[in-house]
């Protein structure tokens, strides 16, 4: 037996190594579910449908995190009944040795279970999987430090589907800010086009003028907040762009992660960060705009009165406290301009942020 580490492996790095591991069951568990015929729908609210196979990948997912990280905060997006038996082989031990073959990044070494939020779509793509648009499905788990994406999984279970029915099913693409992300082959956009992409199952006037206002060359509508990143991270798009509060914390956590860990934003459509903390508000009341580049380009063509629709994000107290703390070293060393932002203040400005409300129920 290999003597153990005298450093073991730091908590981000086994997180998303579960994760990984973890996001391969779940798709096997959607894949299992769609095969038997029956979907068991639920209407959760307007356009709003849930299946057996979220139920069943949200309680494989979160009864295998909280297993193995018992102190870690895991939200997901499904309300299931605590109660409720989970089959034993739900429970992956596995941690994923590809995730840990890699070096932690310096920043993530003391990063401690309290500082960290796991983010849960079991199944991002519900309505395109009830109508048989399975590539649109993904499985979504996002990791948040101190309030913002920092690592994430996106599992694509019908990856290939339309190779016929012997073809292998199924990609697994994950990234961790600082690292890198990896299970894609990264692509750039024609340059002489403006491709966007937005909701096709979620739509309003809203959503289409916004869309309109960057100059596209071509709408791409598909289903999926994972899916849409997956077109932006593999150069299918310029940008997707969804002016409407319809998606949540866990919709975007693992995209935002991933896309920003290869250089890419996503924000809310005012430019502004989408954070992550445990009492934040589940919506994304500020939009969703994400881009590989140019970024602030798509944020300026949005029109102000479409912006004045939406919200953005507010940070809590401890980024503020963070923030103060920071700004009064600045203010002692009295070298105003060697000091740096921490990272959750470095992509947008606060002093437009909302009144925080939480009024969507887990
Ligand atoms: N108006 C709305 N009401 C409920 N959910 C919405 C919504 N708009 C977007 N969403 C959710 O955001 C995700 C991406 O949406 P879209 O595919 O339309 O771009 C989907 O996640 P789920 O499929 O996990 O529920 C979808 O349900
Ligand atoms: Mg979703
Ligand atoms: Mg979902
Ligand atoms: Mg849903």
């Amino acid at each position: 037996m290999a003597a153990p580490s005298a450093f073991p492996t730091p908590l981000v790095m086994r997180l998303l190594a579960a994760s990984v591991s973890v996001s391969y069951k779940a798709g096997n568990i959607i894949r299992d579910i769609l095969k038997t015929g029956d979907l068991g729908i639920i209407e959760k609210g307007k356009n709003d449908l849930q299946t057996e196979a979220d139920r069943a990948a949200q309680r494989c997912i979160v009864a295998t995190l909280h297993k193995q990280f018992p102190k870690v905060a895991i939200f997901g997006e499904e309300s299931l009944d605590p109660t409720e038996k989970i089959p034993d082989d739900y429970i992956v031990k596995d941690l994923d040795p590809g995730v840990l073959s890699h070096p932690c990044p310096e920043g993530y070494k003391d990063v401690t279970d309290d500082q960290v939020v796991i983010w849960v779509d079991p199944l991002d793509g519900t309505a395109e999987f009830t109508q048989g648009l399975l590539d649109h499905v993904t499985v979504l788990i996002g990791v948040a430090v101190n309030g913002e994406a920092r690592g994430g999984v996106i599992y694509q279970p019908y990856y290939n589907y339309e190779a016929g029915p012997d073809a292998d099913l199924g990609r697994c693409i994950w990234g961790l800010v600082g690292l890198g992300s990896f299970g894609f082959i990264p692509g750039t956009p024609p340059a002489d086009k403006n491709l966007i992409t937005t909701t096709r199952s979620h739509s309003d006037w809203i959503i289409t003028e916004a869309v309109n206002s960057c100059e596209p060359t071509d709408i791409i509508r598909v289903g999926g907040a994972g899916h849409k990143v997956l077109l932006l991270l593999e150069g299918k798009v310029h940008a997707y762009v969804f002016a409407s509060k319809g998606c949540k914390k866990w919709d975007t956590c693992a995209p935002e992660a991933v896309l920003h860990a290869i250089g890419g934003r996503l924000t809310d459509i005012l430019g502004n960060p989408i954070l992550y903390h445990a009492n934040v508000q589940r919506q994304n009341a500020g939009g969703v705009l994400a881009t590989l580049q140019k970024h602030q380009w798509y944020v300026d063509k949005i029109p102000q009165e479409i912006k004045d629709n939406f919200v953005s994000d507010k940070p809590s107290e401890e980024m503020l406290e963070k923030k103060r703390l920071l700004a009064s070293m600045k203010f002692q060393s009295g070298d105003a301009g060697s000091s740096v932002d921490p990272p959750e203040f470095s992509q947008g400005d606060y002093s437009k942020a909302s009144k925080c409300s939480d009024k969507t129920k887990l």
